[in-house]
């Protein structure tokens, strides 16, 4: 039976073939090749040993997703990813998924030229065509979910990745996921405690295969954070960045959020050393 992550790819292809069909791989290389450099996104997230002593947050910008429908309208999303960046923001994710997500390289477009802090384009990636897009469109980071690709696809992608200056968030849930990131090179691995086959979010998965990951490589860890308590429990269970969506789309002041997940989550680290 088809999953729920089977059925958003299976819409991803869909819209990607639509969209080659107006712009062709070679043009998007000419914008690629156009853009500015990538920014370094290991660095903010803490790569250098000397960082890690702080919790990154990724704040993302999401309006709407296959689990809670509507979450934020986020007419502006320039304007909220300036909020994300002056309340400290590493990494800024901006959803890009048409169908289930409401998301748009427009977005990444408006967001990218409003803000210097490096961007995760957040899609399913399934093929080349959406790396040269995301670098043509001011990417400094891209998404591959392992239980979406075969392994010559995970070292293809993260090898075109590195080639056009980006750095890759090689997404995991399972044990077996994290030993085919680990095998593909990935230095920056997420551990979602979303399954995306079904939906269920269980916080535990995160302190049950974080300890896997190994010291090079930063760990973040994905979904599920709805306040400071969930927050504590990643830093303390070893992550070195948070990726949050919902927290942040449905809060008021999203920039304090921010400062108070970074407070909340240097504490724990402090109190792990
Ligand atoms: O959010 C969903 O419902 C979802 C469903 C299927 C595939 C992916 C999905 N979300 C992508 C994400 O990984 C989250 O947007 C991200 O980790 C932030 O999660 P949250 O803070 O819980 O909004």
């Amino acid at each position: 039976m088809a999953t729920v992550l089977d059925d958003i790819n299976a819409g991803v292809w869909e819209d990607m073939e639509a969209r080659k069909r107006l712009v062709s791989l070679a043009d998007l290389k000419d914008l690629a090749a156009a853009a500015a450099p990538a920014r370094d996104a290991w660095s903010a997230l803490g790569g250098t040993a000397v960082q890690r002593d702080q919790l990154k947050v990724i704040a993302e910008i999401k309006r709407r997703s296959p689990s809670k429908g509507d979450l934020a309208s986020i007419v502006d999303p320039a304007a909220l990813a300036e909020q994300y960046a002056d309340g400290g923001a590493a990494v800024i994710s901006v959803l890009t998924e048409q169908r289930r997500f409401n998301g748009s390289l427009a977005d990444l477009d408006a967001v990218r030229a409003r803000v210097d802090v490096p961007l995760l384009r957040k899609d399913f990636t399934l093929d080349e065509y959406q790396i040269w897009e995301a670098r043509a469109h001011g990417a400094d980071l891209i998404l591959l979910i392992v239980a979406s690709l075969s392994d010559s696809q995970l070292r293809e992608f993260s090898a075109l990745s590195r080639e056009l200056g980006m750095n890759v968030l090689v997404e995991t849930h399972t044990e077996e996921e994290i030993e085919r990131a680990v095998a593909a090179e990935a230095r920056i691995i997420g551990v979602n405690v979303r399954n995306l086959k079904t939906l269920d979010v269980d916080r535990s998965v995160f302190a049950s295969l974080a300890g896997l990951i190994p010291a090079e490589a930063l760990v973040i860890a994905e979904s599920g954070v709805r306040g400071v308590d969930d927050v504590t429990h990643y830093a303390a269970n070893g992550a070195n960045a948070i990726l949050v969506g919902e927290a942040l789309v449905s809060d008021a002041t999203p920039r304090d959020r921010i400062a108070e997940f970074t407070a909340a989550g240097a504490a724990a680290i402090a109190a792990r050393a």
